[in-house]
């Protein structure tokens, strides 16, 4: 089994670190290859997505990824841009899918920016289209308006655009995955105004006539933006365009406590996938051994269970994620008070520990 380790940039060198050290001390045969990727592969290389990484990504049985960006790349142009590392991966492996499960732990009800009661037991599955939607919509550019409030002015422009093929090969990976939890999904759309999601909704309608097992809602992206908030046990799985996936999985993460809880798996259609946090490179904190490491130690779990078949060793790491929360440690994202504050590299020691 190979496993491509990409830390990219910020904290995800941070956070990959532990997620590696809890892999090793797992005593299944990996082989562990590292590649730059990001503002570190732009410096080392002058490209975020060098060849050589990309190649490596697609021969990999899996994908182990940080984070990348920062914001001193703020003046690159796109193609150069860190992130576009990872639109890049997600493209090119064709990861459509990606799935980005909201559990708050027991022991971190008072973590959550809810009330503990609101959370207590949460478990959503936030099913996030990937690789389409207004991130990878052509045409875009800037140039002069011809038409509009400001005929002359300089405007820029972005293309939101969905395929039905597309929209319905993740409408049966949500309704496959809500069938396996025995509850419903809520499609989340703006189809009261754009034209691209009267489509899906049309779509995810048609596609549910396969899964009647299945309870099927669809709700507009702003009103489960609140209900999220307001009654988040209300939901199970959740499937939604890229862009609207992107902002309510990071709304979901501080209802179990933190963004640094919150992991994702992005897989293509032959299980292939790429596991990374759900949250970015984090250069406010980055070097200060301060980040969150159990996003991407879950994320690892979830490659396990996903990609490599070792779904009982995903069992063990996400027991002892528990444990080590539930011997009160903490590092300063989900602190509270009478728990105890550890940084990054204590924290993975902990999860190391707790696996033996
Ligand atoms: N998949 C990726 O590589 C992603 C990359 N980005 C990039 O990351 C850079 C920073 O973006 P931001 O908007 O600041 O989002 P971010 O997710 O990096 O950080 C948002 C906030 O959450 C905190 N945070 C994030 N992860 C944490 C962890 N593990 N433990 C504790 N606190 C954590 C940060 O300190 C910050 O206050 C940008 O260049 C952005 O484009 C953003 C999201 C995903
Ligand atoms: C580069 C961004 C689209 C990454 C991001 O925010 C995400 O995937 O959550
Ligand atoms: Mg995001």
């Amino acid at each position: 089994m190979k496993i491509a380790v990409l830390p990219g940039d910020g904290i995800g060198t941070e956070i990959v670190a532990e997620a590696v050290k809890v892999l090793k001390a797992l005593d299944l045969k990996f082989e562990l290859e590292t590649a730059p990727v990001g503002g570190a592969a732009y410096e080392a290389a002058g490209h975020p997505l060098p060849d050589s990484t990309l190649k490596l990504a697609r021969e990999a049985d899996a994908i182990l990824f940080g984070a990348v960006g920062d914001w001193k790349y703020d003046k690159l142009d796109r193609p150069l841009r860190p992130e576009q590392a990872i639109l890049g991966l997600r493209k090119a492996l064709g990861l459509f899918a990606n799935f980005r499960p909201a559990i708050c732990y027991e022991q971190l009800t008072h973590a959550s920016s809810l009330k503990p009661e609101l959370v207590a037991g949460l478990d959503i599955l936030i099913i996030r289209e990937l690789t389409g939607d207004i991130y990878f919509g052509q045409p875009r550019g800037r140039r002069v308006a011809t038409d509009g409030h400001f005929p002359g002015a300089e405007e820029a422009f972005d293309t939101m655009r969905y395929s039905r093929p597309e929209i319905e090969r993740i409408a049966r990976v949500a309704f496959e995955a809500a069938r396996k939890r025995g509850k419903k999904v809520t499609s989340v759309d703006k189809a009261n105004v754009l034209e691209t999601f009267q489509l899906w909704k049309d779509v995810v309608t048609e596609v549910h006539k396969d899964y009647q097992d299945v309870q099927l809602d669809h709700m507009y992206v702003d009103n489960a933006a609140m209900q999220l908030v307001k009654a988040p046990k209300a939901f199970d799985v959740i499937v939604t365009g890229n862009m609207f996936g992107d902002i309510l999985s990071d709304e979901a993460s501080m209802l179990t406590g933190s963004i640094g809880m919150l992991p994702s798996a992005s897989l293509n259609d032959k299980k292939q996938g790429l596991y990374e946090p759900s949250h970015g490179s984090a250069p406010d904190i980055a070097g200060k051994g301060v980040a969150n490491p159990l996003a991407t130690i879950l994320s690892a779990a979830m490659m396990l269970r996903f990609s490599l078949g070792q779904a009982e060793a995903a069992d063990r790491i996400e027991a002892a994620v528990k444990q080590v929360l539930a011997l009160g440690l903490r590092t300063p994202d989900i602190y509270s008070e009478g728990t105890t504050r550890v940084g990054t590299v204590q924290m993975g020691d902990a999860v190391v520990n707790a696996l033996r």
